[in-house]
């Protein structure tokens, strides 16, 4: 399902003293299908975007298409259910928003309130809590005798349990080691094949975005400045640094090895995977040309 911003501008507080702009004139096109990462400097709007995104704010200027569905400045928007349906929202730290007695009736919980029948929201359930690598007789026992990671799995579980067509991810990742961190991500990239999702991944990580995006959007004090592939993105260095950001770890060492060497490898490495397969490549040929 694909999502267009139009125009967007959104002010915290409107029309009170404490009023706060945190989007202006944002245009933002997130393909059906596509895994777009927003990044940007803190404070540049990636979260007030996220939002717009199920209508969790409305635009104080412009338009935003969620589907075929219009939500519009100044027009009141009816019977979100179903736009809430389609977009999941994974926020940061989303263990935190568990509740239930045990980790069935959790998971099941959203389903049930959008009316989906019981045997059914329990179907979800149960393939979930597998495709999501959760041990067996977890949906017997109380979400909170979890571990930490265990814990997010369910409350992503609970998320997908709605079947949405978009998902979008908050900083998923946030306070999970290194390992933790690989394993959640990899996750996300795997439903979203398998699945057949639109994910819109909000990250402060350049590294993720650089792995797992196919289109990465910047923005920058409240505006969305440029979106395009992640090597288009991440090669042109002086734009970054225009808006505070940083290349991913893998193009900073190949630019390193480059200088060091006097080797070029081409086209930039997006990880470190890829760059150690392309530094033996370039050091077999520059062997064999001796
Ligand atoms: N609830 C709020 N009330 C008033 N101003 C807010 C509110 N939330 C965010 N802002 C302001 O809006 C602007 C954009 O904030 P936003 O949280 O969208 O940025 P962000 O890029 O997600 O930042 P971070 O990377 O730190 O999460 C900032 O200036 C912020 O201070």
């Amino acid at each position: 399902m694909e999502i267009l911003l139009k125009g967007v501008g959104y002010s915290y507080a409107e029309d009170t003293p404490f009023e706060k702009r945190a989007l202006t004139d944002v245009n933002l096109h997130i393909p059906s299908g596509s895994y777009t990462a927003i990044i940007g400097h803190t404070g540049s709007g990636k979260s007030t975007v996220l939002q717009h995104l199920n209508a969790l704010l409305k635009p104080t200027e412009g338009v935003v298409m969620i589907g075929d569905r219009k939500i519009e400045a100044g027009v009141k928007a009816k019977d979100l259910r179903n736009v809430r349906r389609q977009v999941g929202i994974v926020f940061q730290f989303p263990e935190q928003q568990l509740f239930d007695e045990t980790v069935l009736k959790d998971i099941m919980f959203g389903p049930l309130n959008f009316g989906v029948p019981e045997k059914e929201a329990e179907r979800r359930a149960r393939e979930l809590v597998v495709q999501l690598g959760l041990p067996d007789g977890v949906l017997e026992k109380s979400p909170f005798d979890l571990s930490g990671g265990q814990m997010r799995r369910v409350a992503i579980a609970g998320v997908l349990a709605m079947e949405p067509e978009v998902l979008v991810l908050d900083e998923p990742t946030a306070g999970l080691d290194p390992r933790g961190r690989r394993e959640i991500m990899d996750l996300f990239h795997e439903l979203h094949i398998t699945k057949n999702l639109t994910t819109v991944l909000v990250t402060h990580s350049m590294e993720d975005a650089a792995r797992y995006a196919d289109r990465v959007a910047i923005m920058h004090k409240g505006h969305c400045m440029v979106t395009g592939e992640p090597k288009a993105i991440f090669s042109n260095e002086e734009q970054l640094q225009d808006y505070s950001l940083q290349p991913p770890r893998s193009v900073r060492l190949q630019r390193d090895f480059e200088e060091r060497t006097g080797l070029k490898l081409g086209e930039i490495s997006l990880t470190e995977e890829v760059l150690a397969k392309n530094i033996a490549l370039a050091m077999a040929e520059g062997s064999r040309s001796l």
